[in-house]
């Protein structure tokens, strides 16, 4: 891609983007611009990802043609206060922050810029992110092609509804801290049976990458891959009846209710 990509923020996912992005060769490193005002930080992603550093916002602001602001939400105010005067015409901002929407971003800016919302998540590091993207009614089709092209470079994205971007925070941009903790749960699990921690480790997380995996792959309803497990009057349906009388649906699906209304409760 023949654009100018710059980051503002290369914390937690704007690290984990700018990994995905350069190890799939879609962008060159040149053509990245990453600012930070954490210059550990900032020589970290240039040593390892080879990209371009600034401490100054207003570098990215005036040469990128896609800008994407991952930092925390209540730094947005400033860093667009910053930067409104001097981004190209025909910049493309791209705003990740949960609570952050098209309105209050081209609110922020006072005009109407070109702005795509975009939920990501932090497994874009490994090529295996799920991003949900939902443009201003500013952005052309084939600008609109090239945001989903850089987000699918680290892993599987699709335009959706803005009604939406709440669920979507609870089920994918949020959902990998529920899955590290059920992984570590299942290790624990094994250590307490008597397996050394490393291996646990090993077995959880492939066990969980492979059951994902079977989802996708094999279109069929979790479940009858779960059934497919279950053995009668044997050992994984003890387990079953265990979670289920533990309520662990149910501890999902309370957990995912909160995390959508928090997404709500930012975006006021
Ligand atoms: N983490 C995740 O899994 C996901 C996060 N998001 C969104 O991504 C955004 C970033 O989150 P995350 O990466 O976790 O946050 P981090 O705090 O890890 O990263 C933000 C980075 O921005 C730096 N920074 C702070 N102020 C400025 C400034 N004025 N100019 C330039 N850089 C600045 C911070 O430096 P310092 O550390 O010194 O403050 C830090 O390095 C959030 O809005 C979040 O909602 C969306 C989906 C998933
Ligand atoms: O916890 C948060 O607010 C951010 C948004 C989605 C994942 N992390």
């Amino acid at each position: 891609m023949n654009k100018t990509i710059g980051f503002i923020g290369s914390g937690n996912m704007g690290s984990a983007m700018i990994g995905g992005i350069t190890s799939s060769n879609l962008v060159s490193p040149e053509n990245i611009i990453v600012a930070d005002l954490n210059e550990k930080q900032l020589d970290k992603v240039k040593e390892i990802y080879g990209v371009n550093i600034t401490t100054d916002n207003l570098k990215i602001a005036k040469k990128c043609d896609i800008i994407v602001l991952s930092i925390k939400p209540h730094i947005y105010p400033m860093v667009i206060e910053q930067i409104k005067n001097d981004i190209k015409e025909e910049a493309i901002i791209v705003v990740i922050a949960a609570g952050k929407d098209i309105e209050d971003t081209q609110a922020a800016f006072g005009r109407k810029v070109k702005v795509v919302k975009v939920m990501p998540n932090t497994p874009a590091m490994v090529g295996e992110g799920m991003s949900a993207i939902s443009p201003s009614k500013e952005v052309t089709k084939e600008e609109l092609e090239e945001i989903i092209s850089i987000f699918e470079s680290f892993g599987k994205a699709e335009v959706v509804s803005r009604n939406l971007m709440d669920a979507v925070t609870a089920v994918s941009g949020s959902s990998p801290a529920y899955v590290y903790m059920f992984i570590e749960a299942l290790a624990d699990g094994a250590v307490l049976e008597g397996m050394p921690r490393n291996m646990a480790y090993k077995f959880a997380a492939q066990a969980v990458l492979g059951s994902a995996k079977m989802v996708l792959e094999t279109g069929l309803h979790p479940g009858e891959l779960k059934d497919n497990v279950c053995s009668p009057g044997g050992t994984t349906i003890e387990a079953v009846a265990t979670l289920e009388e533990k309520g662990f649906r149910h501890a999902v699906l309370a957990a995912m209710e909160k995390c959508a209304d928090k997404s709500r409760e930012m975006s006021k």
